[in-house]
């Protein structure tokens, strides 16, 4: 079922969040747990596994430091919080690894850092590096700069996009309860834990999330299967279990490597060897994608805060939807786009809400009436000349016919890569790429958009 090299040594992503690092109420650090975390990781490192450890708690203990009893409502409170305990947390991992002779490295990240490709690969080669110096890596949100359009938000989306990055084997999500429940276990008492979760959007629909958060962190059982969906779309084994009993990381590696040596090809939980004397330690597991996502597509849908749309017709729709990875986009299929973006940047890929339950038809193609308005395209003020094109998106864009597209207009049904600016892409829309050229003065690609994830078909 979950997929390892079995036997080999494997890299794996430990997430810990605040309710495990700091006590709920008087926010001390809780020294039981992290002792059990440090050694259970310095353990695995001697079996020549690769541990990354993504650890919350700078809030938290930021709010001990200074005496507080609870966040702060204002994002400069929480990032002044956050400064103030940042130190402190590092301090005391570093003291506890220390102690055991596991030297650590701190990388702090936010989505904006990794939104543009070479800074991306830049945390990907430090972490790579990190990791093949026999460090263990301490990542945290960089709370301190982050605002809300590069904020991942909670640690566990920041823990899948981490495994990711790396291609971890496991990303195990410590937390206070030992996996996922149908309900809230400590409200009812008829609540059944879910072993093996093959279909996220099946879990969705038979879990009551509400309930399960904590008081000081920002994630809960949503943002869990929000990061499993992440995690498992790029190939990795994704596990819930408790931060009381971290040891417990060794017995389900193990357990799955038993599963996998009696039936090493089957992938299917209820195929497993009954003869399997291990017992099954309480967890629960995401398994992976079958067909993982390249690397720079799960890059593109996950890490990339969109700088605009690109709207399609329901043809480009339906045929970016029959491919499997790599989607392209040619310009015939563009209606038009939304925002401003460069070259290189990530942009949704969205399509129209139907209109009276029927998907109202753009009345025409460009190629027969250029820039012409459509029912949700017409020319805004600063219409005239198409503006100076250039191939490095510094369109003159005091000149360019922005169309009348609105984000309410529209559904996101994926997201890619530009390879034209906004004011390019609209310059092409719905002409075939054999004028390109001369639309814009060259050609690097007859593509408009690449790198294509479609997550809802039409
Ligand atoms: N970056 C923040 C943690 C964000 C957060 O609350 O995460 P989590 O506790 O995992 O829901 C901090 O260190 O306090």
């Amino acid at each position: 079922m979950v997929r390892t090299r079995q036997g080999s040594p494997c890299t794996i992503v430990i997430k810990l969040g605040t309710s495990s690092i700091v006590h709920e109420k008087t926010h001390q650090p809780l020294l039981s747990i992290l002792s059990s975390i440090v050694e259970t990781v310095v353990n695995l490192r001697s079996e020549g596994h690769k541990v990354v450890l993504v650890s919350s708690g700078a809030i938290g203990v930021g709010l001990q430091r200074m005496n507080l009893p609870s966040r702060p409502k204002s994002v400069s409170g929480k990032q002044a919080l956050a400064a103030i305990g940042q130190g402190r947390l590092i301090a005391l991992w570093d003291d506890l690894f220390g102690h055991l002779g596991q030297p650590i490295g701190q990388v702090l990240l936010t989505r904006g850092d990794i939104s543009d490709r070479t800074r991306y690969l830049n945390a990907v080669n430090t972490l790579q590096e990190l990791l093949s110096m026999g460090v263990v890596p301490i990542v945290n949100e960089n709370d301190t700069v982050s605002v809300s359009e590069i904020k991942f938000g909670d640690n566990d989306t920041l823990s899948a996009i981490t495994s990711s990055m790396i291609h971890a084997d496991y990303l195990f999500l410590l937390t206070d309860v030992d996996g996922l429940y149908t309900a809230n276990p400590r409200k009812d008492p008829s609540a059944k834990q879910i072993e093996t979760v093959t279909s996220i959007s099946a879990i969705r629909s038979q879990v009551s999330t509400s309930t399960l958060g904590s008081s000081l962190g920002t994630g809960g059982m949503e943002t869990k299967i929000i990061a499993a969906e992440i995690a498992t779309g790029a190939g990795v084994n994704t596990i819930i279990t408790s931060s009381k009993r971290p040891e417990n990381i060794f017995s389900i590696i193990e357990y799955y490597n038993a599963l996998k040596s009696t039936s090493p090809v089957d992938e299917d939980p209820s195929n497993a060897n009954p003869s399997i004397s291990l017992p099954r330690p309480p967890h629960t597991v995401f398994v992976p994608s079958s067909m993982p996502m390249r690397d720079l597509k799960s890059w593109t849908s996950h890490t990339l805060h969109p700088s605009g749309s690109v709207v399609i017709d329901s043809g480009a729709h339906r045929v970016l939807s029959k491919r499997e990875s790599g989607g392209r986009l040619l310009p015939a299929g563009v209606l038009g786009v939304i925002g401003a973006f460069a070259s290189g940047q990530a942009v949704r890929i969205v399509v129209r809400k139907p209109i009276n339950g029927s998907v109202v038809e753009v009345a025409s193609a460009q190629s027969t009436r250029p820039n012409s308005p459509t029912l949700f395209s017409a020319p805004l003020s600063r219409s005239g000349s198409s503006g100076d094109l250039t191939k490095d998106g510094t369109t003159d864009e005091t000149n360019i016919e922005i169309p009348e597209f609105k984000d309410e207009d529209v559904v996101e049904v994926g997201r890619g890569l530009a390879n034209y600016n906004f004011a390019q892409i609209l310059k092409v829309k719905g002409l075939n790429s054999s004028f390109l050229p001369q639309m814009l003065g060259y050609a690097d690609s007859e593509y408009v958009v690449e790198n294509i994830t479609i997550r809802l078909p039409p």
